[in-house]
């Protein structure tokens, strides 16, 4: 398994980051005007290698997997949502389709392990390791083979892809209970802490998730590793984005996260290589109520908080824009030389 996790360099360059703050501060506005588009210019920089780094054939992938935890009513919405939504982003209906056909990103949904058998068609990658997991409450949802058969394809199918940017979404009912447990187990939080509504459970209904969720993870005490509890509690649209990460962090792809499921991704890489983090950008906070914690242990910043509790990458697709502007000041924006723009005073 181990020879699946690449060794991810740290991104350290104290003299780029400095000609980059040179760049940045040349720019014709007080210093420090454009706030945290600041520090996404040096983010994108110091990722891409550039001071005029240039962002190309960005890559929109939706991870698509079913989940055994889902037959315990851990969702408002029936299993079936995940093929219907799956049907849904391929034929451009859902929110996720708008955004990216509005901004021209690539959309490619993949099926990581959905129970359900889809025609072949452009626009879908074929990568099912099983039809769902387990339910994790009775066995690890997925087998150590399972498991690594999702991280290498995660790993090849990315580096089958175009371009510089990996956008992340996700789809899966019940998914948010793999999330949550992820966080609990990796970051050593109470449940109680990262379990969340998700599609809109009421207040019964969270506190059977919770129930539940705690006695998952009480199933699994030997579970503590990254890749143990990647294991025990899925799902393989999750290991699949881990293995994605890894891959295009080694490519030094930006990496554009969306919300709280596909930033248990970003958890579980971060904690088998940190320097993936360096290559991220976190998109938005999520409703969902722990991505607040998620976050926090990542040390992430994320652009905007919009309210939004969808996922898909649609919070994603909404923040890439950023990324252009950013990218665009860097290269394109005067200079106080160049315009001929007096500078400060005092
Ligand atoms: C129609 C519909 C479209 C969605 N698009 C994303 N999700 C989101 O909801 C699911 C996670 O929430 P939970 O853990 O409560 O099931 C994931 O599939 C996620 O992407 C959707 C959910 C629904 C119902
Ligand atoms: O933040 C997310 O990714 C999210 C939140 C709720 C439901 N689905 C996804």
């Amino acid at each position: 398994m181990t020879d699946l996790i690449p060794h991810i360099p740290s991104l350290h360059d104290d003299a780029l980051a400095q000609r980059l703050q040179a760049r940045i501060d040349s720019k014709t506005k007080p210093l420090g005007s454009l706030g945290q588009l600041e520090a996404l210019m040096q983010r994108l920089g110091l990722i891409l290698g550039s001071e005029t780094p240039l962002l190309k054939q960005p890559q929109l992938m939706v991870f698509a997997g079913d989940h055994g935890l889902a037959a315990r009513g851990v969702s408002a919405f029936p299993p079936d949502v995940t093929w219907q939504m799956v049907e849904n982003f391929l034929a451009g209906g859902a929110a996720v389709s708008v955004l990216a056909r509005q901004h021209g990103l690539a959309l490619t949904v993949v099926d990581a392990g959905v129970r359900h058998d889809f025609a072949p068609r452009p626009g879908l990658i074929q990568a099912k390791v099983a039809p769902g997991t387990a339910d994790a409450l009775e066995q690890p949802a997925m087998t150590a083979d399972q498991c690594a058969t999702a991280l290498g394809a995660g790993r090849e199918l990315l580096a089958t892809q175009p371009g510089n940017v990996l956008i992340l979404g996700e789809m899966g009912i019940g998914n948010t209970s793999s999330a949550a447990l992820l966080l609990a187990r990796l970051a050593d939080l109470p449940i109680a802490d990262c379990v969340g509504r998700g599609t809109g459970l009421d207040n019964a209904q969270l506190a059977r998730k919770t129930e539940i969720l705690g006695q998952v993870l009480a199933r699994h005490p030997q579970a503590r590793s990254p890749l143990e509890a990647l294991q025990a509690f899925g799902g393989f649209e999750i290991a699949m984005m881990v293995g994605a990460v890894l891959q295009a962090a080694l490519e030094r792809r930006v990496i554009l996260v969306d919300g709280f499921i596909t930033s248990s991704a970003i958890l579980v890489a971060a904690r088998l290589q940190p320097a993936v983090l360096e290559r991220c950008v976190f998109a938005h906070r999520s409703n969902e109520q722990a991505h607040r914690l998620m976050l926090e242990q990542l040390q992430a910043q994320p652009l905007l908080d919009l309210g939004l509790r969808l996922g898909e990458g649609s919070g994603a697709a909404l923040a890439w824009p950023l990324l252009e502007s950013a990218c665009r000041i860097l290269v394109e924006m005067a200079s106080f030389a160049s315009a001929g723009v007096s500078e400060r005073q005092s």
